[in-house]
């Protein structure tokens, strides 16, 4: 097998590991009349309901549905507009819910914005949950596009209003834990609005993290996790991205009166314990597997961080001198340790991991374990100048191969791939790309100007012209997503 296919069977278990029916079903354990979850036990009396919201959701309730069977008794999701025939087409009928099914599917927010169909889903959500008894149990499945596929803006602010506030902030640049703070600011369902308003059941939350780190109270805008409004956090990031003074009056009436939301509503406010959380896949999860299928296909796994972030090109950098320090035939200079450890906080990696991590790759080097697989996840960030096509995977390969060229490692040396486990990298139809030391050289004999694509971030075109576009990593729709993966392949 080439190292190129070896790289894609390796991406592909990732991907594999966080499936949405895969990771549903590995959670919920089904014991006669009650299910386990996170080792707490709920009995089952005909008294199960189910919502969900995110891009992985469809799926995820399809595989729900089949382990509680008829306890189920109703059931509301909110998922990406035509995903099920995009399912049916791709042959993936396995998640999509039984013509039976008590569960009633609303597509909505299309091109990834929140609509008048997710909102019509979300006012859905917010009746079912709010007509439930202390007898309830309310299963709560949540993966990444979660927040867009649940708009609940706070009356009198519009839904157009609150698309254009977020709007304006993810285009200034904002991160996702300052856009989820400003949309739980001004939601009725986020940061726990929905565990309220389905509060004396009992709620049990399934996610699917797609944001580092995991933390329950981000993903899709927290809508079982009870966070507080903090007016000065909310007005200091719309300070920062200046949209203080272009408010609309009912954004400002509501900030004005922070977490007041809930006041109509009778029921009272301490959900906490009737909330169970729990994260079921994440970057981490598709790492550990990716890394499980490397050892069997004869390499040394060693796992970086499910953290990485920052801009692709510290990033590069960064995977550039870790194959630079493993493939030195005699002791690598100092200054490559020394730069990786200045690197780390800019990519979002400890200290700790980085040192672990070439204590493996010297350990392999000097006792001859053979080739090595380094694996990384996260999501890091791309500056965009240009108007070309591609995505910050292909970008981020792209970068990688001139670094390993630039550290003087051998064209058919280290091999880099990058990849978006939702198999779509930015507006384009590859999830990523894969490259190594040779990549400036085969584009230069092809004509291709590879600096003039990355001035334009065209690293979509690049890749599809260069060489019949052989190193693209296509994997189609794949269901699921926990941000992207990197993997080093390192030869001995
Ligand atoms: N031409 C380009 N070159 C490089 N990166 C790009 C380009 N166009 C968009 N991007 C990047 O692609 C990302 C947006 O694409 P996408 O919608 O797939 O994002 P995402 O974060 O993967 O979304 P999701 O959370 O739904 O997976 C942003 O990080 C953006 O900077
Ligand atoms: O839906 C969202 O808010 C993002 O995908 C992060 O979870």
């Amino acid at each position: 097998m080439s190292t190129g296919l070896k790289d894609g069977c390796v991406f592909a278990a990732a991907v594999e590991a966080v499936q949405p029916d895969t990771v549903v079903c590995q959670s919920i354990e089904r014991k006669e009349d009650s299910i386990v979850i996170d080792g707490r036990t709920f009995t089952l009396k005909h008294n199960l309901h189910l919502v969900g919201f995110g891009k992985a959701v469809l799926g995820m309730a399809a595989e729900a549905e089949r382990i509680v069977g008829d306890h189920l008794v109703k059931g509301v999701i909110s998922v990406p507009h035509g995903i099920q025939q995009t399912l049916q087409q791709h042959g993936k009928d396995h998640l999509l819910l039984k013509e039976n099914s008590h569960i009633k599917v609303i597509e909505g927010a299309k091109h990834n914005l929140p609509d008048a169909d997710a909102q019509k889903a979300a006012e859905e959500i917010k009746h079912l949950a709010s007509e439930l008894t202390e007898k309830d149990l309310l299963l709560v499945l949540i993966s990444g596009g979660g927040s867009a596929l649940l708009p609940a803006p706070i009356p009198p602010i519009t839904l157009q209003e609150k698309l254009d506030v977020t709007c304006r902030l993810a285009g200034a640049g904002a991160t996702i834990q300052e856009l989820n703070t400003i949309r739980r600011a001004l939601s009725l369902l986020k940061g726990g609005g929905l565990a309220h308003h389905a509060h004396p059941a009992q709620v049990v939350a399934l996610i699917l993290s797609d944001v580092i780190g995991d933390p329950i109270d981000m993903i899709a805008s927290g809508p079982t996790v009870m966070s507080r409004v903090w007016p000065e956090e909310v007005l200091s990031i719309l300070e920062r991205y200046k949209l203080l003074n272009l408010l609309p009056t009912s954004v400002k009436e509501v900030l004005d009166k922070p977490n007041s939301r809930w006041k109509e509503n009778k029921k009272e406010s301490d959900t906490s314990g009737h909330v169970l959380n729990a994260v079921i896949g994440s970057n981490g999860v598709a790492l550990k597997h990716a890394g499980l299928r490397a050892r069997e296909l004869g390499f040394l796994p060693v796992v970086l961080s499910p953290s990485v972030c920052g801009d692709v090109r510290s990033v590069s950098r960064l995977y550039g001198l870790l194959a630079r320090f493993a493939s030195s035939r005699e002791e690598p200079p100092p200054d490559i340790a020394t730069e990786v450890l200045k690197l780390g906080p800019e990519v979002g990696v400890e200290s700790w991991d980085l040192c672990r991590t070439m204590q493996v790759l010297e350990k392999g080097r000097t006792e001859g374990w053979g080739a090595t697989c380094l694996l990384a996840g996260g999501e890091p960030t791309v500056e965009l100048t240009g108007k070309g096509r591609g995505g910050r995977n292909q970008e981020l390969a792209m970068r990688v191969g001139l670094e390993l060229r630039s550290l003087g490692l051998p064209p058919k040396g280290p091999v880099f791939l990058s990849g978006g486990t939702d198999g779509q990298d930015g507006p384009t139809e590859a999830a990523g790309a894969i490259t190594d030391g040779g990549l400036y050289d085969e584009a230069k004999a092809q004509g291709l100007d590879i600096d003039n694509f990355l001035i334009n971030n065209d690293s979509y075109t690049f890749f599809s012209r260069l060489s019949g576009g052989q190193r693209l990593l296509v994997p189609g729709l794949t269901c699921t997503n926990v941000m992207d993966v990197h993997m080093l392949l390192i030869p001995d």
